[in-house]
This record gives C-alpha cells, sequence and structure tokens, in this order.
C-alpha cells in the first residue's frame, strides 16, 4: 500500500521564529520589500502613534549632545527604511542627512516623503563610506535584523569620527513582570492578527515579536556595543519600557 505523503504542518510562529535565528540579508530585504507598502501605516497603528515621539525624542537628545559643538554634522541613517528617523534627524540646523537601507522597496517611499534627504542602498554590515566621515549614525528598530549585528556596529563605529555618536531605537520588553505579560499579549497575540488583516507579508508581524524577545536588551546591548569599540555607551527606556534608545560615543 502506498503510504499518503504527510501533509507538512505550517506554523507561522515557528517559521517566523527560525527566519531570526538564521536570517540573511536576502530574505530581510525580500520581507521588508513586501511590507513596504503598509509600514508607516502599520507602525503608526500599532504603536497608536508612539513611534513618531521615539523618533523625535532620539533627534532631540542627538541635536542636545552634538548640535553646539558641531554646527553641520554629517548624520548617517542605517536601515532607514521609510525614512522617518532620517527626517526627524533632518531637524537638527546644518546637517546632512544620508538614509541608506536595503530593501528598494522601503527606500522608493523614503524618496517620495524626503525629497531633500539623500537615500541609498546600503547594507549596515558593509557601508559604503569612508573612515571617520560621520559625526552621527542612527539606526531606528533596524539593528535587530541585521545578519551580522556586531560587525553592523562596527561598521558605525568605523564611519564615525572620534566623538562621534552612534544612537539606536529598538523595541524593549519591559523588565515590570505585569507589565510585560500585558506587552506580550499585545506583541504575540493581538498585533499580528491587527497586522494580518492589512499586510500583504501578516508573517513579518510573527517574526517581530520573536525577532524583540531574542535580541539582546539593555545591559547585554551595551556589551555589544563595547566589543564594538565604542567607548562609552548607555541606554534610556522610554514609554514605560517599551523602547529603547541606546546612545554609543566613539
Ligand atoms: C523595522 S524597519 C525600520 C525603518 C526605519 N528606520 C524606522 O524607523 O521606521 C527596518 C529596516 O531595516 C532594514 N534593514 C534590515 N537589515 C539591514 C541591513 N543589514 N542593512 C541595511 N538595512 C537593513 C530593512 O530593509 C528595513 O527597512
Amino acid at each position: 500500500m502506498v503510504k499518503k505523503a504527510e501533509k507538512p504542518i505550517h506554523r507561522p510562529e515557528e517559521a517566523a521564529q527560525s527566519l531570526f535565528r538564521s536570517k540573511s540579508r536576502a530574505s530581510i530585504q525580500h520581507m521588508f520589500d513586501d511590507v513596504a507598502p503598509t509600514y508607516d501605516f502599520l507602525n503608526h497603528l500599532l504603536s497608536l502613534g508612539i513611534d513618531n515621539y521615539w523618533r523625535s525624542y532620539t533627534a532631540k537628545q542627538a541635536k542636545l549632545l552634538v548640535g553646539k559643538e558641531n554646527q553641520n554634522p554629517k548624520i548617517l541613517d542605517v536601515a532607514t527604511g521609510t525614512g522617518d528617523l532620517a527626517h526627524a534627524m533632518s531637524g537638527i540646523p546644518g546637517s546632512m542627512v544620508t538614509g541608506v537601507d536595503i530593501s528598494p522597496n522601503m527606500l522608493a517611499i523614503a524618496r517620495k516623503k524626503y525629497q531633500s534627504i539623500t537615500f541609498s542602498e546600503g547594507y549596515a554590515e558593509n557601508l559604503a563610506f569612508e573612515n571617520e566621515s560621520f559625526d552621527i549614525v542612527s539606526a531606528g528598530f533596524g539593528a535587530r535584523n541585521f545578519e551580522n549585528l556586531l560587525q553592523g556596529l562596527k561598521e558605525f563605529h568605523r564611519i564615525l569620527k572620534p566623538g562621534g555618536h552612534a544612537f539606536i531605537i529598538e523595541p524593549m520588553i519591559p523588565r515590570n513582570p505585569l507589565l510585560k505579560k500585558l506587552y506580550l499579549i499585545y506583541f504575540k497575540k493581538v498585533l499580528p492578527k491587527i497586522a494580518g488583516l492589512f499586510s500583504k507579508s501578516s508573517f513579518a508581524y510573527d517574526y517581530l515579536p520573536h525577532s524583540v524577545e531574542e535580541f539582546p536588551q539593555d545591559e547585554a546591548f551595551l556589551s555589544i556595543l563595547k566589543d564594538a569599540g565604542f567607548r562609552e555607551a548607555e541606554y534610556r527606556p522610554m514609554t514605560f519600557e517599551t523602547s529603547i534608545l541606546y546612545i554609543a560615543k566613539k
């Protein structure tokens, strides 16, 4: 008797976890190319608009730290996506901002939204810029997706001028047990369902909670920044520890 082939069990959560663990440049690029058309809408919806505050807070901190010393800071926004952090950074007086990303579809939207900013394709782990050529490097919600995090952070360090700063925003899992429980229910159960209603790639929103849960947070991330060569690094939790800003100095 011929045995019937077993049907593969499709478990999006497992697939998302496995993508995070074995992610490649191509798989991440495809995922973001797919989500690009609904990325901004879902970002603002799922964070209740708070994501804009996180970017403007970051730009404000950058302005405070470097604004007085440096009249015309050169800024590179890595993993710029649709350009919102690059745009926030461009509010620093005299700044010259460039945004790079691996996803052509995300960049196409960034170019339409912000015509005065230069956007180009670029890979965090191998940035096409000279040593010591930027005053600030920023990355909003992007570092988590790097195929090789340490290599990406070493590149940030390489392209910064001595005394330059990196500003990196990532989602944070609250450390308070009750908040953490509520956050994970929202993140794992509610958010993927809402996203699935709008996005072509609901997979990306199964990947999101896994990528955040498995990503080094607070002290663990600071130690990777130090390994990448930064001599000073600190973090600032934002909005009840749902997001975190890392600031590192070369
Ligand atoms: C969650 S989006 C963040 C976009 C934007 N920075 C923001 O604040 O909304 C992550 C972006 O990182 C980009 N990305 C992921 N890995 C990358 C890498 N190694 N080099 C450059 N860009 C990368 C993706 O293509 C995507 O556009």
